[in-house]
């Protein structure tokens, strides 16, 4: 069984066919990537397998589980995780208060606990506290812990959000874009951040534009042209597909 299973997946917006019966599977363990020109059908995929965005028609098994109608932080308290883009939405907070608020996917406290502050609830903040710390210890945020995300360069706010996402326990971790806007150090970073977290057991899957990283990043790599499902393979087989070279062509997509 794979990790993820998904099956004859569409979504349509009126008369609008933004995902039409795609079907693929993610394997444990593996960093995979979905590519596709502009309008191809990448994010409304995401959307569908957080639970952001309920689809038309399809099967989607995580864990053995349907996965489908059920809300977002349902999805993500059984591993479905993404990071949250913009950390603008953190503006008052903190790099460690932000990444904190990544760990309400785990940590076990009700009201009661934390209106009368009790034992249990000392415990739980202290095990969130403990593991927010070495996740900033592992994004190279820890130094920066009491700055206001804001004070972080473009970069680091990208990194954060991955943090952020790290905090709530993935086993699936998707992510959108992560390299946009980086520069080259920073992107050989976040590969390497990557590889990190696939080595801790996290299963990866990436929207990315910059080819170069998806080539080398990725095992597997799910190519999608207007909602189709038109390649899947190693970037090997992938960069000699003739559908894949002609839907990129097509879209006036210059080879970086
Ligand atoms: N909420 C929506 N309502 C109507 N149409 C939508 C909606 N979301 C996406 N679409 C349309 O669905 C198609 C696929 O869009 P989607 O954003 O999934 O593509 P994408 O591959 O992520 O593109 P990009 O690389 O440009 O982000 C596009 O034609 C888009 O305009």
């Amino acid at each position: 069984m794979s990790l993820l299973e998904v099956r004859n997946l569409t979504k349509r917006f009126g008369g609008l066919t933004a995902v039409h019966d795609i079907s693929f599977d993610i394997e444990q363990g593996k960093i995979v990537s979905l590519i596709g020109p502009n309008g191809a059908g990448k994010t409304t995929t995401f959307s569908m397998l957080t639970g952001l965005v309920k689809p038309s028609s399809g099967g989607i098994h995580f864990q053995g589980k349907n996965m489908v109608g059920l809300p977002m932080h349902v999805v993500s308290s059984q591993g479905i995780v993404t990071t949250f883009q913009k950390t603008k939405v953190f503006t008052t907070l903190t790099v460690e208060e932000a990444t904190l608020i990544g760990t309400y996917n785990w940590v076990n406290t009700r009201l009661p606990d934390i209106l009368l502050h009790n034992k249990k609830f000392c415990l739980e903040e202290q095990k969130a506290r403990e593991r927010v710390k070495e996740i900033l210890q592992y994004t190279n945020l820890y130094e920066k812990r009491k700055l206001k995300c804001t004070g972080l360069s473009y970069g680091e706010q990208r990194i954060l959000e991955i943090a952020v996402a790290m905090a709530a326990n993935p086993v699936l971790l998707l992510l959108d874009e992560p390299a946009a806007g980086l520069n080259h150090t920073e992107s050989q970073d976040l590969m390497n951040m990557i590889y990190g977290l696939r080595d801790s057991g996290i299963t990866i899957l990436l929207i990315e534009h910059d080819m170069s990283l998806v080539m080398k990043i990725s095992q597997h790599v799910v190519v999608l042209n207007f909602g189709e499902k038109i390649a899947e393979g190693t970037p090997a087989e992938i960069t000699n597909n003739e559908k894949v070279i002609e839907a990129y062509l097509g879209a006036g997509v210059e080879e970086e």
